[in-house]
């Protein structure tokens, strides 16, 4: 058997041309084919670097010299942008980062979806792409008798302390470090994640970019919150737009943040915000999305694409908390979403009622089951909007909408590569592809969202 040589070998060293990027932003390079994944490397440079590890089927190799840097390139601003690992685009500047976001996403269109002539138009970004997220998730820990709150350093579980992030609102950090010094001023414990003692393991903050309202949320392994009372007192006084603080109880030994019991101590169970027009009611489990600027931004190319009359029935699979299908409501006849999440569906029914909203209609279900029941039972759409997560639709789903053949589908996606399968198989389905918009809803980051608008071809 004829079993291929990588080309590299440990402790080489070779000049590459950085092609392309990771999703965790290493660059890469290919020596004969081979990939090697290089830290802080642009597409467009040139570089010597050592191979450290080599794999089957690729490898890994530092920067030892950058031979030609991208017109790209800046210093990054974040100072702890190497630990964090949040951000992965820092080091581009803004314009780069749209640019690589568009061609990546029609380079996918091409190698996934056979869709070479495919219309991408250039990303929408955003006029100032800081500070952008409305929600912080901040864990806690014990340093020399005080207290750290900050993030995990890459690869590890300990928490480095941190003041501000740059692209978090500037009043979820606020918040996050006047409750850290309340806490820390009442001699409240930490979270010991190796012995599993302690109390406070995360603080929470939810900030209403309209209504500018704020939910904290502490989150304790105890079952009390210790100094409850004063607490409250001093984050009301300490930050005068609170309007909701929460407990919420998580006793097990998980990564995930939010446990099951949740007490509102003081104030509101909702903090609300609006997208465009519509008011949304936040709790502190709800789905939100976490760029409200860029989510209208998003929505409204979607509304635009249904070509909405006032006649259209509409289906939104994967509606979420109903953020999309209230966005519709407005301008069809009926619409019908599904999501998967009973919270969600509770919170997109609450939602609709709060916006005087009477043509949605919610349902809980997987939508690949939910979809083609409807479908057997005669409700069909005009328009079809998914918008599904990053593993993209059910197979099962797409066959659904080619034999409901709705005149239009609208496809919102959180995951390039299976937007573009999902694309290929609608297509061989009888809809044609008319044009695809990404949106930039996560500045600095790797990640990429599209909105696709597909058409029913005459048949
Ligand atoms: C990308 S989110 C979209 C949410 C919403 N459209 C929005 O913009 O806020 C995908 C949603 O699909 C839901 N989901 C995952 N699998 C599902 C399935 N098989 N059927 C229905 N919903 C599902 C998730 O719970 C999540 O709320």
């Amino acid at each position: 058997m004829n079993i291929k040589q990588p080309p590299v070998q440990k402790n080489e060293f070779v000049d590459v041309y950085i092609e392309d990027l990771t999703h965790d932003g290493a660059g890469v390079a290919k020596v004969d084919g081979f990939p090697l994944f290089i830290p802080n490397a642009l597409p467009g440079e040139t570089a010597k670097v050592k191979v450290i590890k080599v794999k089957k089927g690729y490898g890994f190799a530092r920067l030892i010299e950058r031979t030609e840097e991208s017109p790209y390139r800046v210093e990054a601003p974040c100072p702890v942008y190497q630990q964090c690992g949040g951000c992965q685009l820092q080091h581009m500047n803004y314009e780069g980062q749209l640019l690589f976001k568009q061609k990546q996403m029609k380079e996918v269109m091409a190698r996934i979806g056979q869709l070479t002539d495919v219309l991408v138009h250039p990303v929408l970004g955003m006029e100032d792409p800081w500070r952008y997220r409305n929600k912080a998730q901040v864990p806690v820990a014990e340093r020399e008798g005080g207290l750290v709150a900050g993030f995990y350093q890459q690869r590890s579980h300990d928490i480095i302390d941190m003041n501000e992030c740059l692209i978090q609102q500037s009043e979820n950090d606020k918040v996050v470090q006047k409750v850290k010094g309340i806490l820390e001023k009442h001699g409240v414990r930490a979270y010991d994640e190796a012995k599993h003692r302690g109390a406070v393991r995360h603080i929470m903050a939810r900030y209403g970019l309209v209504t500018g309202e704020i939910m904290v949320v502490i989150v304790t392994r105890t079952a009390e919150l210790p100094h409850k009372n004063q607490l409250i007192e001093e984050i009301t006084e300490a930050i005068p737009a609170v309007k909701s603080i929460v407990h919420n109880i998580n006793s097990k030994k998980t990564n995930v943040i939010l446990g099951d019991e949740t007490k509102v101590i003081w104030g509101e169970e909702y903090i609300y915000d609006y997208i465009g027009d519509v008011k949304f009611a936040i709790s502190a489990k709800s789905f939100y999305q976490v760029n409200p600027e860029q989510t209208k931004v998003l929505y409204d190319k979607a509304l635009e694409y249904a070509n909405l009359t006032g006649e259209e029935t509409v289906i939104d699979a994967y509606c979420g908390i109903g953020t999309i299908s209230l966005f519709l409501a407005q301008q069809a006849k009926k619409v019908y979403g599904v999501e998967i999440v009973p919270e969600a569906i509770e919170d997109a029914k609450r939602n609709a009622v709060l916006n005087h909203i009477e043509n949605a209609e919610f349902a809980v279900g997987e939508a690949e089951v939910v979809i083609p029941n409807w479908y057997k039972e005669g409700i069909t759409a005009d328009v079809m909007v998914v918008d599904p997560p990053r593993k993209g639709c059910d197979e099962a789903l797409l066959n659904t909408i080619i034999e409901m053949k709705p005149k239009r589908v609208v496809y919102v996606s959180c995951g390039p590569a299976t937007l573009a399968r999902d694309l290929k198989v609608l297509e061989e389905g009888g809809y044609q592809t008319v044009e695809i918009q990404p949106v930039d809803m996560f500045p600095h980051t790797t990640h990429c969202e599209a909105v696709a608008k597909l058409v029913l071809k005459e048949q």
